[in-house]
């Protein structure tokens, strides 16, 4: 069965009821779906991905004086993600760029320039900035237009639209896939509310699914959304945050970026009351910021026990290294 299964697509531009009805039974069984008619240019994804290669292409010593810490909201990581599965460190590395100070509130975000107000240091690449500030803009459209349907999907009022996602909290990620078949990025499930990842054609992405692990390769035109930890808890578990990994089958090198969108960075997430025709069972629990969520998981991804992980702190850390 399994070689005939594959995540469903979201035409974006099909009538409400349909692509509400697609989204809802994609998440809910797959936790992924494709999405197309997404409006995002081919040109722009040709660009953003020469961008990437460009930054990539630095001399080592000058990604790392572009080193991701707390005190800017961009920067290189040099890898290295530990798979849950083998205890292997896995070969990506990474350039972030973050719309709002991970450490910081969100004050007063512009739509039309989501990464404006951010402390960056942008990387020593002509055109890099712009490219990279116009990207942002149009995957952050995007991600409001995917909430659209994501809030159709489970029938939620104009209110709690609003107080949940009207300033979402974004981090753009490029990823470069050494060329070796090794594990590209370990087992993972994703932090926030939506995952938008936009890859070049080399295949690798593969879900956690009851039958093993299913790929899910690069469609011509699409992009590839999936759930994360913030909406399977927002939806008590009826959308899943699936675990995802990267795994090459071929000795290319592959280039991907994702936009992990979260809820607003200040606001309460609490599990829904009640979804249209469902039969929530997981019980409702107390809320938990989009903020707090995210310190939690970061402090936990660089090993600290989760008493160590306590939410709460608002403002950037003073001093030490970031571990991100
Ligand atoms: O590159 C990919 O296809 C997936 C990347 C990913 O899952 C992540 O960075 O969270
Ligand atoms: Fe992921």
């Amino acid at each position: 069965e399994t070689l005939f299964q594959t995540v469903p697509t979201v035409d974006l531009t099909a009538p409400v009821a349909e692509r509400g009805a697609t989204l809802r039974s994609a998440l809910q069984r797959w936790g992924f779906f494709y999405v197309k008619n997404h409006g995002v240019a081919t040109a722009l994804v040709d660009e953003q991905f020469a961008a990437a290669k460009a930054v990539f292409a630095l001399p080592t010593e000058a990604k790392r004086d572009l080193t991701f810490e707390p005190t800017l909201d961009i920067g290189w990581l040099a890898s290295q993600g530990l798979d849950e599965d083998s205890g292997k460190l896995d070969t990506k590395e990474g350039f972030l760029l973050s719309t709002n100070g991970l450490f910081r509130r969100n004050v007063s975000l512009d739509l039309q320039d989501p990464l404006r107000g951010s402390r960056l240091k942008w990387p020593p690449v002509p055109g890099y900035e712009a490219t990279m500030r116009r990207w942002t803009r149009e995957l952050y459209a995007l991600n409001q237009k995917l909430n659209e349907a994501l809030f159709d999907a489970v029938g939620l009022d104009a209110a709690e639209r609003h107080r949940l996602a009207s300033r979402p909290f974004v981090i753009v990620k490029q990823l470069r896939y050494a060329p070796t078949r090794d594990l590209g990025a370990g087992a993972h499930a994703d932090w926030g509310s939506l995952t938008v990842l936009v890859t070049d054609d080399v295949p690798g992405l593969e879900i956690l699914t009851e039958d093993g692990w299913l790929p899910v390769p690069p469609r011509p035109d699409c992009f590839i959304v999936n759930a994360g930890d913030q909406v399977d808890f927002w939806t008590r578990g009826f959308f899943k945050s699936s675990n995802h990994r990267v795994r090459p089958t071929s000795h290319q090198v592959r280039f991907s970026t994702a936009l992990f969108a979260y809820f607003d960075y200040d606001v309460l997430v609490t599990p829904l009351a009640e979804i249209p025709e469902v039969n929530l069972s997981r019980p409702l629990s107390p809320g938990i910021t989009t903020g707090d969520y995210f310190a939690f998981k970061l402090c936990e991804s660089v090993g600290k026990a989760p008493e160590e992980c306590r939410p709460s702190v608002q403002d950037a850390p003073q001093g030490g290294s970031a571990e991100l």
